[in-house]
């Protein structure tokens, strides 16, 4: 959870941050590149040209580097793309694999090479002198390792930094990307199911705008012929509603649109008349009969109402453009797909069939109806004709995967869509899999229900509202600012667990693993976040002007470690936007912290440096100021015994000393160091907190 000593409003712009988890991605980035610039790591002014050029990311400069050499290298393979991928640390930093399938292709062939080695050696050797490369190295069967120049890792971070988030973004070859997901049926209560796909949708969709694709975020919802069994409970409940609305109740609050669904199904399973009278509901309602129409859209208005209020509490944007929107627009697409051969009658159903599938794609009904098919085929349709979009997403439970993929294949036939999967237009299925109970099986209330959505993140919230004043929060903030951080960390922490998995894995529902402070969670990356805010905030630092004016130095192998990881982060959004996995990007931030935390562990003093340095100044400031001398130091000394100071002070409590010059201090105390009394520490804390007010130069800091 979130250490004490940060202020309330702090936390809650970290907490708020994290709601926006990954469009903010990039403000951990910044913070944590920020921290480089560190007071005693400012060196030479150095400015950057505002304009100058925007170059790609680390694989693809390096890319154009491998390029140019294996042009030179093997000048009658003009095909050959450079494969260039992040290597094994031990080795360096990137490596070029094009060696072995190179030698594959040119053995034989009385080229002069000998083997993978040497092509691998060759392409070393060619490669154009550049100030990104450090050096380079071969190994196994050609494979070129590259280390970077820690100058030029730095030079472009801070180059990032200057000219501002836009950089930080990768160029995706798409202008415009439908992404279809939550999609909720009217009626019916959003679950589970449906609280994967908000979030992986939502996810996905700002990766991409943050990659400057212009994004239709589309609700996609269950409001008229959805699959089969749901379409004809849902039309019962329209046709109740038709009666109930018109007959009983003009006060939509009053009703209970779920129970009034679950009353309606039961009825249509058992009352043969009332099937009938439900079926003809739906006939008049299709034929545009007002009353109808009327009682229909009040049935959506109610449901609308309820899911945007989970959409509100998750922060989610979405456009609603339902199945009931793209029906006016169905026989026109179908009568295109007719004329190109593609609709076929079977068994009183037409259909469209599609190679290696037992079943053939039902586009109209044998009752003459339109169905969950033939809306997604015109809403492809409309979506590639009329919105002008390049890559439609649709994000559902895998379950709908083999829907999809006759989707697409039908797209494809129709020559709608290229063939193969590379190209644009293109369409992607995003499945998911289930989310289970502790129990291992899909998760379930205690009387088998399924689990709603409202009532998990209630309970999310009043979790992390119960351990915030177990923590005392309670005294130092105002109502408002708990039931705020709360939400924002109860609800980023539902969405950080369920992301982080590879989607296609079932996932499984756990509170308490989900809310854990320790451990790749969201809790911890927003504890991460405020801990480096706070360290910024405290420096007393203006961090603009550092940005201008101070050059980033990486000395040590921790920093540049950092440096190197923040330079990757473009690729890092590439490679999730690509594969539609938005944990590739989870796994990149948990990584940051930690490279963040060794970074600040192990550069400009190591802890128990810091601590000591810090101990001294308080105990003898505090105390004794004017005696704050070399003897004080000695009598510490002799008073210590073995324990290191490390274990009291941890990484819990530090103090920092700004403004005064304490380094005779440290240079004393640091022969001494190694030796100490743990009790002895443990009364100078106690000590330090005494007099930490009267220390008006030493600044208090338990934020690390
Ligand atoms: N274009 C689509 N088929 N989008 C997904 C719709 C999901 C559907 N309403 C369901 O709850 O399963």
């Amino acid at each position: 959870m979130l250490k004490s000593s940060v202020r309330p409003c702090r936390t809650m712009c970290a907490v708020y941050w994290f709601l926006d988890l990954i469009r903010a991605a990039p403000n951990i980035l910044k913070a944590a590149s920020r921290r480089l610039f560190s007071a005693t790591r400012v060196q030479a002014v150095s400015t950057m040209a505002a304009d100058e050029e925007v170059v790609g990311t680390v694989k693809d400069q390096l890319a154009k580097l491998f390029e140019e050499s294996l042009r030179v290298t093997v000048p009658d393979q003009t095909d050959t793309d450079p494969l260039i991928a992040a290597c094994n640390p031990r080795f360096g930093d990137y490596q070029c694999n094009n060696a072995m399938s190179l030698w594959t292709k040119i053995k034989g062939t009385g080229s002069a090479f000998t083997g993978p080695q040497p092509v691998g050696q060759a392409i070393m050797t060619n490669l154009p002198r550049s100030e990104m490369i450090e050096s380079c190295s071969i190994a196994g069967p050609g494979f070129v390792n590259v280390k970077l120049s820690r100058q030029w890792i730095a030079k472009s971070i801070q180059k990032m930094l200057i000219k501002g988030i836009e950089t930080w973004s990768p160029k995706l070859r798409v202008k415009r990307a439908v992404v279809d997901f939550s999609s909720p049926n009217i009626a019916k209560e959003m679950h589970v199911g449906h609280l994967r796909s908000t979030i992986i949708g939502d996810t996905l969709a700002r990766m991409l705008e943050f990659s400057n694709v212009e994004v239709l975020r589309r609700n996609h919802v269950g409001d008229w012929g959805t699959q089969v069994s749901i379409s004809v409970c849902l039309r019962v409940c329209m046709h109740i509603y038709v009666s109930v609305y018109l007959f009983v109740s003009s006060d939509l609050a009053c009703i209970n649109i779920i129970a009034f669904y679950k009353a309606s199904k039961q009825r249509f399973d058992s009352d043969p008349g009332f099937k009938e009278r439900a079926q003809q509901a739906v006939v008049s309602l299709q034929g545009g009969k007002e009353k109808y129409r009327k009682a229909w859209s009040q049935i959506c208005e109610i449901s609308r109402k309820g899911y945007e209020k989970v959409y509100q509490r998750l922060g989610i944007v979405l456009e609603e453009k339902g199945e009931s929107f793209y029906n006016p627009y169905i026989p026109g697409v179908l009568e295109e797909l007719g004329k190109k051969g593609l609709i076929e009658e079977s068994e009183g159903a037409r259909v469209i069939f599609i190679e290696g599938k037992k079943y053939p794609f039902i586009v109209v009904k044998s009752d003459g109806g339109f169905n969950y098919a033939s809306t997604d085929l015109t809403a492809l349709w409309y979506r590639l004709n009329e919105e002008k979009a390049e890559w439609m997403i649709y994000v559902t439970d895998v379950g709908q995967r083999e829907h999809f993929e006759m989707l697409f294949t039908a797209a494809k036939r129709a020559g709608w869509l290229p063939p193969g999967d590379n190209s644009y237009p293109k369409a992607n299925h995003v499945g998911f899999g289930l989310v289970l109970g502790e129990d291992g099986k899909r998760f379930r209330t205690r009387s088998t229900e399924v689990v709603k959505l409202v009532d998990l993140l209630d309970e999310a919230k009043s979790r992390c509202k119960a351990a915030l004043v177990e923590r005392g929060k309670a005294e130092e903030w105002t109502e408002e600012e708990l039931e705020q951080t709360a939400e924002a960390v109860g609800y980023g922490a539902v969405k950080y667990a369920d992301l982080k998995n590879n989607r296609l894995t079932n996932y499984t529902f756990n509170f308490d693993q989900m809310l854990n402070d320790q451990g790749n969670t969201a809790v911890y990356l927003l504890y991460a976040h405020a801990r480096i805010c706070s360290i910024i905030r405290k420096s007393g630092k203006d961090v603009e002007e550092l940005k201008k004016t101070g050059a980033l130095v990486l000395e040590h192998p921790n920093e540049r470690a950092l440096g190197l990881h923040l330079l990757q982060f473009a690729e890092i959004v590439e490679e999730a936007c690509t594969n539609l996995l938005p944990n590739v990007l989870c796994e990149y931030l948990y990584n940051l912290s930690g490279h963040f935390t060794t970074f600040y562990t192990n550069c400009q003093t190591s802890p128990n440096r810091w601590c000591c340095q810090s101990l001294v100044a308080f105990v003898l400031w505090g105390q004794r100021r004017r005696q704050a001398d070399s003897c004080c130091v000695k009598r510490l000394q002799r008073s210590c015994g073995n324990a290191s100071i490390y274990l009291v002070f941890g990484q819990s409590t530090r103090y920092d000393i700004l403004g005064e010059d304490s380094s005779h201090l440290q240079k004393d105390f640091d022969n001494y160091v190694w030796a100490h009394d743990y009790r002895y520490y443990a009364q100078c804390i106690r000590h330090c907190e005494k007099v930490k007010d009267c220390a008006r130069t030493v600044q208090y800091r338990s934020d690390i």
